[in-house]
């Protein structure tokens, strides 16, 4: 149980990203819309929904990856810009390698984000101790399995220290053991005071990796909430029905404008 204190500073404590009536088209077609969100520093938010709800495009969006159609997105109150985006990073489900060694991706990654001479060593031998691959430091990262490429693909972005963290079904092709692994790199970044904004299907992840949870269904946000209170009680038609696993038709991301 919350104190009361803890309630509020929660509620008062300033976003790092917001999004205000964000819109994405394409060719007339409606993929994103209305989206209104503000995450905190140092939250764990998790965005769930089903395929095709528009959970990549929102992510891709917040990270500048895509430019909106309509709306704004803010970083610490601010349009996000280019030296914003610099404190953030992605990782995606395919872990997108170059095809050089271990060390090479790490030190490309650190060597574009500005990280040279001494503290570059020290943060790629850092990045290969957390990934547990100071074994295969030389080896082609593209030969690695696909759950060492995560872990890698993990530590190359908190390599260069990101104040958020977006992942996009990170763990979505990874066995068991694999997915702790990934799993519990996502929490020491959170523990070192990364913010992170998680895609799942899963929902036991949901709840491992997640404070709030924001639910999507046809490009639009369905309900937002504390991840247990959600899960549990889902107050939209849309996310009670995914939850239970039924059928729901939501129109939205396919109307035109
Ligand atoms: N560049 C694009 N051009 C046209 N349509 C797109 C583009 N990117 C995504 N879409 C469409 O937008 C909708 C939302 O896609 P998105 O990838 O965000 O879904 P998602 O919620 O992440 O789904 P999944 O769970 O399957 O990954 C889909 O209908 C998709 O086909």
């Amino acid at each position: 149980m919350k104190t009361f204190r803890a309630d509020v500073a929660e509620k008062v404590a300033p976003s790092v990203i917001s999004a205000r009536g964000l819109g994405f088209a394409v060719e007339g077609r409606v993929l994103i819309r209305d989206v209104d969100l503000d995450i905190k520093a140092g939250r764990r938010t998790v965005i769930m929904g089903s395929n095709g709800a528009g959970k990549s495009l929102l992510l891709r969006l917040l990270h500048g990856l895509i430019a909106p159609s309509s709306g704004e997105i803010l970083w610490n109150g601010r349009p996000l810009d280019k030296a914003a985006r610099r404190r953030q990073a992605m990782v995606f489900q395919r872990p997108v390698m170059l095809r050089r060694s271990v060390l090479a991706n790490l030190d490309f990654a650190l060597r574009v984000h500005g990280v040279h001479g001494p503290a570059r060593r020290d943060r790629e031998r850092a990045a290969l101790a957390m990934a547990r691959l100071e074994d295969l430091a030389a080896s082609p990262a593209r030969t690695l399995s696909g759950g060492e490429q995560q872990r890698l693909a993990i530590a190359r972005a908190l390599a260069c220290a990101p104040d958020l963290l977006f992942l996009d079904e990170p763990t979505v092709s990874l066995d068991p053991a694999s997915t702790h692994a990934v799993e519990m790199l996502i929490g020491d970044a959170h523990a070192a005071g990364v913010t992170t904004v998680l895609v799942t299907h899963d929902r036991a992840q949901a709840l491992r990796l997640g404070d709030d949870v924001i639910f999507m269904a046809g490009g639009r946000i369905a309900e937002t909430g504390p991840v247990e209170k959600v899960l549990q009680n889902p107050q939209s038609e849309v996310a009670r029905a995914w939850l239970e696993g039924r059928l729901h038709f939501e129109p939205g991301a396919s109307e035109t404008k």
